[in-house]
């Protein structure tokens, strides 16, 4: 494809993203073309319903409900639909023809990347996911290309805008999480289906992608650790609060000697932490390399307009590619990985705990900690005056997850013990 001076661009979706992308394509136009050294004929949008109502004035005439036709006519094909299928199946179609994708379809990627990938190597096409990962912020370039001479040994972050969006108003207002879920879905930073999001499986997406890039291999989603932030409740934020601490959802990938671990899990950060002032559905990552030192990338996370600017750099970077007909980069990512059993990981935790409050608890408490080989930082209880139950923060050193495991098991088996109200890690400094 190269030598033209005009591509084909088909879009599939319109919604949130994909109307916003729609809308650069045509008002920005005539800068495009300029940054690309072609242009960038936006020649359909397949959707699933023509008239239906959009964020965005589209022309009529560029609607289609046929979308592998218009794949089958494309240059570029920019996927914004989500889902495995039939997202997968068209991005695959357009590959196997040529032609180069952009996607924002992180589920997809983290699944499905590296069959992807290779077909894109095969067919002579490009595929970017830039959008994919931590929305407007450039994050996987930087990984890929501006790091690619150094050793990236930790990335650590707030990947998903829902849940942050969600944790920072629980933290200022005090508001509990399914009322401010309907907020973050209206304002178009959730998923089609947000247990996705609340679930933290749209971050176990982004950390495998982050993985796969930063230590050249493949990981997928289903070989991270995921926690979502369903079980984080008021009291355990108004609690974390008071001991000087946020709790954000952290996606972290992190290569030692040992090996590779990737986790996503609510975490408490200390309120001086800089990922500790991340507010709204804004993400941060940190990422520390062994010859750059640590590196902060921050900005909108969510969004149509923000996400569709990650969107249209790569299209961009895809139609310069095209336009100077240079060979594409070669990739690594087939270096074998060796995942870590999480049970290997070491945290700090903060576990709270519901207690009969009788002369000796805290001590038999103790005595649990210490029999599993994990050391407490400090102990902080609220309650118990007068009413039977009283509550227990416990915040720990560094242990094992095997060992935070069969601590938790002895405390819940112990008679003085209510229940085990949270079990969370603590990270950074
Ligand atoms: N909204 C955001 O802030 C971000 C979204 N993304 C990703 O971008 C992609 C699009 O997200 P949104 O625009 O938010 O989703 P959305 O749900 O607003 O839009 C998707 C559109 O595709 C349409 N669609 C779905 N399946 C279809 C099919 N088979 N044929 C034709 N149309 C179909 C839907 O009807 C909908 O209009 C997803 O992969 C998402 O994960 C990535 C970063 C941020
Ligand atoms: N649902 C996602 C959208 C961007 O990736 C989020 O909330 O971050
Ligand atoms: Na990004």
């Amino acid at each position: 494809m190269s030598g033209e001076k005009s591509l084909k661009v088909a879009l599939l979706g319109a919604g949130t993203v994909g109307a916003q992308t729609a809308r650069i394509l045509l008002d920005d136009a005539q800068a495009l073309a300029e940054r690309s050294g072609v242009s960038l004929e936006l020649i359909g949008i397949a959707v699933r319903t023509v008239d239906a109502k959009r964020d965005v004035q589209l022309p009529a005439e560029l609607f289609t409900t046929d979308a592998n036709a218009l794949i089958d006519q494309a240059d570029v094909v920019i996927e914004l639909l989500g889902g495995l299928q039939p997202a997968g199946d068209y991005i695959a179609r357009a590959l196997s023809r040529g032609a180069s994708v952009v996607t924002g379809n992180k589920a997809l990627i983290a699944a499905e990347g590296a069959r992807l990938n290779a077909l894109a190597a095969a067919n002579g096409a490009q595929l970017r996911y830039e959008a994919a990962v931590a929305g407007a912020i450039p994050i996987l370039r930087p990984i890929a290309d501006s790091l690619a001479g150094d050793h990236i040994t930790k990335v650590m972050g707030i990947v998903n805008g829902t849940t942050n969006f969600i944790l920072d108003a629980m933290d200022s207002t005090g508001a509990a999480f399914a009322d401010v879920l309907a907020e973050a879905q209206a304002l178009g930073y959730a998923e089609a289906d947000p247990t996705a999001d609340v679930g933290g499986h749209d971050a176990a997406a982004k950390a495998a992608i982050l993985a796969s890039l930063a230590f050249h291999t493949t990981v997928s989603s289903d070989q991270v650790h995921t926690e979502g932030i369903t079980q984080v409740t008021a009291e355990d934020v108004a609690a974390a609060a008071d001991a000087g601490y946020v709790i954000k959802l952290l996606a972290i990938a992190q290569k030692d000697e040992a090996g590779v671990s990737v986790r996503v899990y609510p975490s408490l950060i200390k309120r001086s932490h800089p990922l500790a002032s991340v507010r709204g559905a804004f993400n941060a990552v940190f990422v520390e390399a062994e010859n750059a030192g640590d590196l902060m990338f921050y900005g909108a996370g969510a969004g149509g307009n923000p996400t569709a600017s990650a969107v249209m750099g790569d299209v961009v970077a895809v139609a310069r590619q095209l336009a100077a007909g240079a060979p594409l980069p070669n990739g690594s990512a087939d270096l074998p990985v060796n995942l870590l059993d999480f049970d290997q990981i070491t945290t700090r935790y903060w576990i709270g705990l519901s207690i009969t409050d009788q002369p000796g608890v805290l001590a038999r408490v103790a005595d649990v900690f210490g029999t599993h080989g994990v050391s407490i930082e400090s102990m902080i209880q609220h309650g118990g005056e007068g009413s039977e139950a009283a509550s227990l923060r416990i915040l720990t050193h560094l242990g094992t997850e095997a060992a935070l495991r069969t601590t938790v098991e002895a405390l819940e088996a112990l008679d003085v013990v209510n229940t085990v109200t949270s079990v969370m890690r603590v990270e950074g400094n």
